[in-house]
């Protein structure tokens, strides 16, 4: 880049942030200005409004007067607010205001214009944009074309436009510090610039260098589905987050953040990306897992945790994982819809509405009114009109009641305050006593019953527990269990597991959704329409069901799902059915399905490496970031190998790289971090997805590093004992796929045969 044009982009940049400067000052003016003005309206609250309680109409002025001071208060609230964001807004652009710049001529105009791109938008003057916003529809050619005639999209139609000139700026503290033309999507040296750096325990924003076929994710806004198949490290998440900010910025005002919702596969991964939007300018959304979802909804019960399902889901139980396929799937769902429809003829499980600990109306009468109603009646009006008639007889129940000797044993216990409190709330004077002792009776029953009514109000009467039993159990006349290898006897002694785990105050994460599911079919829940915008991360870890209840909740949200069928750590093989169990769930016309093959985490050795654990067809392609090939070490006794990790720990943290050695379980975690402990060698055990990623070493299992990165990573105990089986092939690539710059992994006595795939000249045997 010549000096010239390093000058003419120091000056531009210099008159740009001093433009935004100058608008910094008016900003702060302003800020002070409203301050200024709130505190004399508080100050003068008193004397500008008019007191004048003493007529109806001086008491109707007063209020109106007060109500004008509000107003200018939350007036001036607002233009507070309003100028305190610009100025934040301002203060951030001030040290980067943009990163690229972009020349072209419209089609048909032989006028050439010049636009520079930055993470928020910057006018000196209405319309005169000194920084166009990255998410403006101009600005996605930056991402998507190369030189010359292209055509982007906007909300009014395709637009052509002739790009002469396309030049990529990294910017510090309002200097540039290095310049690139390119004529390329996105210039590689940019990125390979971005990805050299050392990992954080943050995720960063990646706008500067979005990739075309990303930036195609990011901006698709006509599908219901979208769907991102993409390997490891290939941008997924990174492109997820920007993709809310684009649809907050393109819709603003009719979309906001409350009506987006984020799944992810766990809090520690939350944590790791939470501050990716705010950087972009953005509110954060909804975000949570989906054993929160469902732990929130079933206060009495106990949700499988992660570290539960990971056993089970790779116990050799050949049994369970045959149920467990069967209550994951579309099948099951579909079963479920069955029975809770047939519901609307009979089979309704009641409780009896109790009072005193008496029964009050008894169960068989409940029913009775349930199925009253006419067959045009659904599951949730049919409860509501049940309810209503249930209110209606409580209230028959009243004057009966009211003779009881107990009601006058409370009349008779009544203190004289009391008593006087009640007849204060009668207009007239009594005219005997029997009248006021009805009275004061009528009252006592009432407040009685309102814990009746409790019951009523809240269907306390329905009784989810023993419904959900009655559905597992009528599930053999619904749906043929031998199609999933299961006989009678295998589904009886698993609902009597079902059984007792309830009574205990647990359930499993395969059983929670459809008891979710029947509970939001018998008692009406309305579905959550107020969201728009469904996201989920690592999407080949939940099952069909999950998806099913999923869009059965939320009917109106568009869903993007993120995963990779090649990282399935619970569903295992099971996941490369469900983009086709998807298929049948939304419009083939509506669904999109993206794949993304280039890898940008690792360096160009370890991609290489990782993508041989999978089959042969895997389409994976490396960036070009070089690195040191793989390292597979194999000792054979503990203490060798133990020496080997602390010296390796040292090295990393010459290098400055964290280390994160990962473990298949927690158990193993643990024995090893008191290894560690024993040889003064020290590491952050990570044993919850409630922990923070702290900085330093660190000891993770293998089903809470999913979706991270670190910069070394060494996988401990890659023994052929501890991962022996094929199904334990997603997890070793999950787990070697974490690894940015090194990876190294240490066996005893034997490695897994996993690895037996990989070319030996892809890494170096120790
Ligand atoms: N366009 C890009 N520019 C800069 N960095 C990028 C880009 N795309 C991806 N990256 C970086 O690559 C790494 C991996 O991205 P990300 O975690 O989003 O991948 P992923 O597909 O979700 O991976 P996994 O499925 O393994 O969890 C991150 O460090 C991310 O910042």
């Amino acid at each position: 880049m010549t000096d010239s044009i390093k000058k003419y982009e120091q000056a531009h940049l210099d008159e740009v942030v001093q433009k935004i400067k100058a608008a910094e000052t008016a900003a702060a003016k302003k800020i002070s200005k409203t301050e200024k003005d709130k505190a004399d309206i508080n100050k003068n609250f008193y004397n500008d409004v008019r007191l004048n309680t003493s007529t109806y109409s001086g008491m109707m002025e007063t209020s109106v007067s007060i109500r004008q001071q509000q107003q200018m208060l939350e007036e001036r609230e607002n233009s507070w607010q309003h100028a305190t964001d610009e100025y934040a807004k301002l203060k951030k652009m001030e040290d980067t205001p943009y990163f690229a710049r972009l020349d072209f001529e419209e089609s048909g105009e032989n006028k050439a214009e010049t636009i520079y791109i930055g993470l928020g938008s910057f006018t000196d003057s209405p319309d005169h944009y000194l920084v166009y916003d990255w998410r403006a529809p101009i600005s996605s050619i930056y991402y998507d074309s190369k030189i010359g005639n292209v055509t982007y999209e906007t909300p009014m139609g395709t637009q052509s436009v002739n790009v002469t000139l396309k030049r990529q700026f990294q910017i510090k503290n309002s200097k540039i510090k290095t310049i690139f033309d390119t004529d390329q999507v996105v210039g590689d040296q940019m990125l390979l610039d971005n990805l050299n750096g050392k990992s954080s325990t943050k995720m960063k924003s990646i706008v500067t260098t979005i990739q075309k076929e990303q930036n195609q994710i990011i901006r698709d806004t006509s599908s219901d589905l979208l769907f991102v198949q993409g390997a490891a490290g290939s941008g997924k998440t990174a492109a997820v987050l920007q993709r809310i900010a684009f649809l907050l910025y393109r819709y603003r005002g009719k979309l906001t953040s409350s009506q987006v919702i984020l799944f992810s596969p766990n809090q520690l991964f939350n944590d790791y990306i939470n501050q990716v939007l705010p950087e972009l300018g953005e509110q954060n959304m909804v975000q949570m897992t989906y054993y929160q979802y469902s732990s929130i909804r079933v206060p009495h019960l106990k949700v499988e945790n992660l570290s539960q399902r990971f056993l089970e889901d790779n116990s050799d139980d050949t049994n369970l994982r045959n149920i467990n396929t069967l209550k994951n799937s579309l099948d099951f769902f579909k079963a479920e819809t069955v029975y809770a429809n047939h519901l609307n003829k009979e089979d309704m499980r009641f409780k009896n509405i109790m009072f005193n600990k008496e029964v009050f109306i008894p169960k068989e009468k409940i029913a009775e009114i349930y199925y009253s109603f006419n067959e045009n009646y659904n599951l949730r009006n049919r409860l509501s009109a049940t309810k209503e008639r249930l209110i209606k007889m409580l209230n028959r129940r009243v004057k009966a009641e009211m003779k009881k000797k107990w009601v006058e044993d409370a009349v008779q216990s009544l203190s004289r305050e009391q008593i006087q409190a009640v007849q204060s709330t009668h207009p007239d004077e009594f005219q005997n006593a029997d009248k006021e002792f009805d009275f004061l009776a009528k009252h006592i029953v009432i407040g009685a019953f309102r814990r009746v009514r409790k019951q009523i109000v809240h269907a306390r009467f329905l009784s989810i527990n023993n419904q959900f039993v009655h559905f597992l159990k009528s599930l053999p006349h619904i749906l043929d269990l031998a199609k999933y290898n299961l006989n009678a006897a295998d589904w009886q002694a698993n609902i009597e597991k079902t059984v007792a785990g309830i009574k205990n105050g647990a359930i499993s994460m395969s059983d929670v959704s459809a008891y979710l599911y029947l509970f939001d079919k018998i008692s009406g829940k309305r579905p959550k329409t107020d969201i728009r915008y469904l996201f989920i991360d690592e999407v080949q870890d939940y099952t069909a069901f999950q998806m099913a209840f999923l869009k059965f909740t939320f009917p109106r949200a568009r869903f993007t799902l993120l995963g990779d069928l090649n990282q399935a750590i619970f569903t295992h093989e099971n996941s490369h059915h469900l983009l086709k169990e998807l298929g049948t769930m939304f419009n083939p016309e509506k669904t999109n399905v993206v794949q993304l093959t280039k890898s940008y985490r690792s360096t160009e050795q370890i991609t290489d490496f990782t993508k041989h654990i999978l089959g042969d067809g895997e389409a994976i392609e490396a960036f070009a970031r070089e690195g040191e090939k793989p390292l597979v070490e194999v000792y054979n006794d503990d203490a060798a190998a133990i020496t080997h990790l602390k010296d390796k720990i040292a090295l990393d943290q010459q290098k400055h790289d964290t280390t994160t050695i990962i473990c298949k379980t927690l158990a193993e975690c643990k024995t090893l971090y008191a290894e560690l402990q024993a040889n003064n060698i020290e590491a952050n055990l990570i044993q919850t997805e409630n922990q923070r990623l702290l900085k330093g070493t660190l000891i993770i299992p293998s089903y809470l590093a999913k979706g991270l990165e670190f910069d070394s990573v060494i996988m401990w105990d890659a023994s052929a004992d501890v991962y022996s089986d094929e199904s334990d092939r997603q997890l070793v690539y999950t787990i070697c796929t974490r690894a940015m710059h090194e990876l190294t992994i240490i066996a005893k006595h034997a490695v897994t045969p996993i690895l037996d795939r990989v070319p030996k000249e892809l890494y170096i045997m120790k």
